[in-house]
């Protein structure tokens, strides 16, 4: 077993040290001593693109895997959502620790809900799958792009420049701020992205004393329920800049997954639910996939690549 301190890389925002420090916590509990290296990556360099002008996935975490690749941190802290599907070779994912809440909220200037907000009211997000969503309950709303740390999305709300924004949860609680969430909005009504709410724990395949340190931590409910979303993601070749959301929860011992896909506009939405074994998210995830293909799913993920000038960003 390893005595040295173990370095842990993040990236610099809030909510990013938040979770890598909630990490190194746990890891101190197992007596294991670490310590945060902050890397700054390409999605915070260019805070004023969009992420699809940036014209790649894992603008959040490249420059993060480069610095696991090359030995200069032991393990890195991700938030699951931001992490791509496409595996990094010489890399895996080491723990998926216990999932945060999984919802998103609405957060409104005036604390009116989504349906009491005015017609033509302007919600400010990044993420399609959002505004997808949004736009499928009120087609009246203005979106509006909006980038930026969580910090910066809740003070631009506060200096009127919407009349609402959506975040997560379980940023909005590890930032101690979930008291200014106005409504918190259901799974039925706006579908999490896959892995929304959990933590990747990332680190070098040569490093196994690392990874054995870190299996630890890793939750096997949260790990199966996560992979049954990224599948669906992977299965429909997605990415993040398409409005897919999944939603994989444990009722009475069995894996239920919910996935759902909709045209950029909300005006056309595609969703399938299926259970399966705990064991096998992978096969659920890949069942749903295909459901979802066979309603004409790829017709609505290539709508999205279509339309590259609206920017997605924060899932
Ligand atoms: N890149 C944005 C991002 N990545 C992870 C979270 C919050 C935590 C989570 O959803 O797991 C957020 C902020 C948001 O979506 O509002």
């Amino acid at each position: 077993m390893t005595t040295r301190r173990l370095r842990i890389g993040t990236r610099g925002s809030q909510l990013a040290r938040w979770q890598a420090e909630w990490v190194r916590e746990q890891l101190q509990r197992l007596g294991i001593e670490a310590e945060l290296v902050l890397i700054t990556t390409s999605g915070d360099r260019q805070q004023q693109w969009s992420v699809e002008a940036l014209g790649t996935t894992g603008v959040f975490t490249k420059e993060i895997q480069q610095a696991l690749l090359a030995g200069e941190i032991d393990l890195a802290v991700h938030s699951l959502k931001d992490l791509p599907t496409r595996p990094v070779p010489g890399l895996t994912i080491a723990a998926i620790p216990s999932r945060g809440p999984v919802a998103d909220t609405l957060i409104t200037r005036d604390g009116r809900s989504l349906m009491e907000l005015p017609p033509s009211a302007t919600v400010g997000t990044g993420s399609r799958r959002r505004a997808a969503q949004l736009l499928f309950h009120r087609p009246d709303l203005q979106i509006v792009p909006l980038r930026g740390n969580l910090d910066t999305r809740l003070r631009r709300l506060r200096e009127g420049d919407f009349d609402g924004i959506v975040v997560a949860a379980a940023g909005l609680a590890r930032l101690g701020r979930l008291s200014e969430a106005t409504q918190n909005l259901t799974p039925d009504y706006l579908l999490p992205a896959p892995g929304q709410g959990a933590l990747a724990i990332e680190a070098a395949e040569s490093t196994p004393d690392v990874l054995e340190i870190l299996a630890r931590l890793n939750d096997s409910r949260t790990a199966a329920e996560v992979t049954a979303e990224r599948t669906v993601l992977a299965t429909l070749a997605a990415g993040c800049l398409a409005p897919v959301a999944a939603w994989a929860r444990v009722v009475q011992g069995r894996l239920l997954l919910t996935a759902r896909v909709l045209s950029p506009d909300g005006a056309e939405k595609l969703e399938v639910t299926c259970s399966g074994e705990i064991s096998e998210p992978k096969r659920l995830g890949e069942k749903v996939g295909a459901l979802l293909k066979a309603q004409g799913a790829d017709r609505l993920v290539s709508m999205a690549r279509a339309h590259p000038e609206k920017p997605a960003a924060e899932d």
